[in-house]
């Protein structure tokens, strides 16, 4: 089934890495009642083991299918299979999306990182969803994260690719989220802006309101 652009409206990543103050899925539960509409399980650099990893996911997935929210899965296909999540986010260093599509059932998502024109014409060639495009901002969520490219990058990419799903990615908040709007993405992607808000409930009602 294709992506509705409306579920990129606010898309939370998150993995327990990304949640020092709240247990995850309380986390999720709350993102879910402030109207996330999609979500990604990134386990990165965390301190969980493969088993651990597997458990969280299962929690995770069973809200947000309870919710009717895609759950999909961090670069981690084998775990997305497990998982029997809706799809994957994969990156341009991540495995190829015709071999994974080979591998997950037919009807899953397959969203893939883009920085420039040449990277979303080839994600979109080569059969992708959906682009996650970033980094807006600066972000503290990814340490290895390029230098932001900012929504005048996303802007060229819309102009580029016509109506292809696109949500922007990286350092987006309540203050800066609806300059990723205006230049045309049809969401925004966030960890920190509701897995560190005092209330991610109420953090996500405002990014909501973008
Ligand atoms: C929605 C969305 N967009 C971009 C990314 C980044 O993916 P990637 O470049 O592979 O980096 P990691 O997340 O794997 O560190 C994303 N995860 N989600
Ligand atoms: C996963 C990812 N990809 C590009 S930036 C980023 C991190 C986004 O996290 P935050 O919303 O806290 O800046
Ligand atoms: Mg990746």
């Amino acid at each position: 089934m294709p992506i509705k652009p409306q579920d990129l409206r606010l898309y939370l990543v998150m993995g327990s890495q990304d949640c020092p103050h709240h247990d995850p899925a309380e986390v999720l539960r709350a993102a879910i009642a402030g109207g996330i509409t999609m979500f990604q399980f990134r386990e990165k650099h965390s301190v969980l083991n493969l088993s651990e990893t597997v458990q969280l996911g299962k929690t995770l997935r069973s809200l947000c299918r309870s919710h009717r929210i895609p759950f999909l899965v961090n670069d981690r296909v084998d775990l997305a299979m497990i998982l029997e999540a809706d799809g994957v986010h994969l990156g341009q260093d991540d495995l190829p999306v015709p071999e994974v599509r080979r591998i997950l059932p037919p009807s899953s998502l397959v969203g893939v990182s883009a920085r420039n024109i040449a990277e979303a014409k080839q994600a979109m060639q080569e059969g992708a969803d959906y682009l996650g495009v970033g980094p807006m901002f600066a972000t503290t969520s990814k340490p290895d994260a390029r230098k932001p490219i900012g929504p005048s990058a996303l802007a060229e990419i819309r102009q580029a690719i016509g109506t292809f799903p696109i949500v922007g990615i990286g350092g987006i908040t309540c203050q800066n989220g609806a300059a990723v709007f205006q230049a045309g993405a049809d969401g925004i992607a966030v960890i920190s802006a509701i897995t560190r808000a005092d209330s991610p409930e109420l953090s996500a009602r405002q990014l909501r309101e973008l």
